[in-house]
């Protein structure tokens, strides 16, 4: 990036800071020594809030980062010798290195298409009946990703149809969720409208992108699988010694309701960059805005044009194109800029 230009962020909800609330209950809880692994105040009360959030006596554990948070639940949800359905843009499959795959010693991912991101029934019941020999490792786990890679979210019913191919062949359900929020805050629903009411077995719960410096809930609603959970934490890096550090900022958030907001802002900046791309001559958006990303293809010389203006944004995310995503601190006035570049970089 040139250095004359400032470099202006809209690449991922990754690169926000850490929203006020979180700041404020991290500095509490750096007013007094407490008790390392877990074993503190505010990791019990992060827990028992999500519990209240929840509405259900569910299982809750921290890690440091989304992949590990996917790769160590997916590893406690079938063995070595199963297989994990999912999309084919999903982030498990695209960028996590294989994570998933390590950490479960040798779990294969099986890949589904999909419109707008999301897998179908009968793309999962396509993959669970291609084989039933025993060369083919046996499906076992269906992951979803809520919402989804390219900013769409799965409603409540298409949840509810999933959870019933799950019922019909015994697969449980993982439901990455990096962007959790957005997907409550995008369908107005409950967060136990779209996990335990649905039949989601374990939640993966991201902070990271939605206001906190790093931090990520691990939910397990199927509480059997959180069986030595803490371990496989452990074993993997992921049991933080002044875990109060990840759990206080989470409580921040959950006691101000800042999760939500927060996603209710992103969102609607999103929308607000939705329609003024759209506005733009000969501007298309590659998916529907349901969240806090936004999809559009633009000319080579374009995305050139735009980097060199100072945007930073991702084109290998999905199916291409360039990707932009708003996050809570997200303004209209840096969305006014991008969009007059836009249309400048167009003529
Ligand atoms: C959909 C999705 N899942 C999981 C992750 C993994 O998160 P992390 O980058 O913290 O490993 C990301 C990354 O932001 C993501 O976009
Ligand atoms: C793609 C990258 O790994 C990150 N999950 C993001 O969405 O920005």
């Amino acid at each position: 990036m040139p250095s004359e230009c400032t470099p202006r962020f809209l690449a991922s909800d990754n690169t926000s800071g850490i929203c006020p609330e979180a700041m404020q209950y991290l500095l509490e809880a750096n007013q007094a020594d407490d008790l390392a692994y877990g074993n503190d105040r505010w990791t019990a009360r992060a827990a028992d809030r999500f519990r209240e959030m929840f509405d259900y006596d569910c299982d809750v554990f921290f890690v440091f980062n989304g992949t590990a948070a996917n790769s160590l639940a997916l590893s406690a949800m079938g063995r070595s010798y199963h297989s994990v359905i999912c999309h084919e843009l999903a982030h498990i499959e695209t960028d996590e290195c294989g994570g998933p795959e390590f950490f479960s010693n040798g779990a294969k991912l099986l890949t589904s298409p999909g419109a707008n991101g999301k897998l179908t029934p009968q793309g999962i019941e396509a993959l669970v009946t291609k084989r039933s020999d025993i060369h083919y490792p046996k499906p076992k786990v269906v992951s979803l990703t809520q919402a989804t890679e390219v900013g769409t979210v799965y409603s409540r019913e298409e949840l509810l149809a999933i959870r019933a191919m799950a019922d019909k062949h015994d697969l449980r359900l993982h439901m990455d969720g990096a962007r959790f929020a957005n997907a409550c805050a995008g369908l107005k629903a409950t967060p136990a409208e779209l996990t335990w009411q649905v039949g989601v077995d374990v939640l993966c719960f991201s902070g990271t992108k939605n206001g906190l410096a790093f931090g990520e809930a691990i939910l397990f609603f199927n509480r059997e699988l959180a069986e030595d959970f803490s371990y496989r934490c452990k074993q993997a890096g992921q049991l933080a010694s002044k875990m109060r550090y990840v759990s206080a900022p989470w409580l921040g958030l959950l006691e101000s309701g800042a999760w939500l907001t927060n996603a209710e802002h992103a969102n609607a900046m999103a929308r607000y960059l939705s329609e003024g791309l759209q506005a733009l001559p000969g501007v298309s958006l590659m998916f529907p805005t349901q969240a806090n990303s936004v999809f559009v293809e633009f000319p080579p010389h374009a995305i050139e044009a735009l980097k060199a203006r100072g945007w930073t944004f991702y084109t290998f995310i999905g199916a291409g194109g360039a990707r932009f995503v708003c996050a809570w601190n997200t303004t209209v006035e840096l969305l006014d800029q991008l969009l007059a570049d836009v249309k400048a970089v167009l003529e």
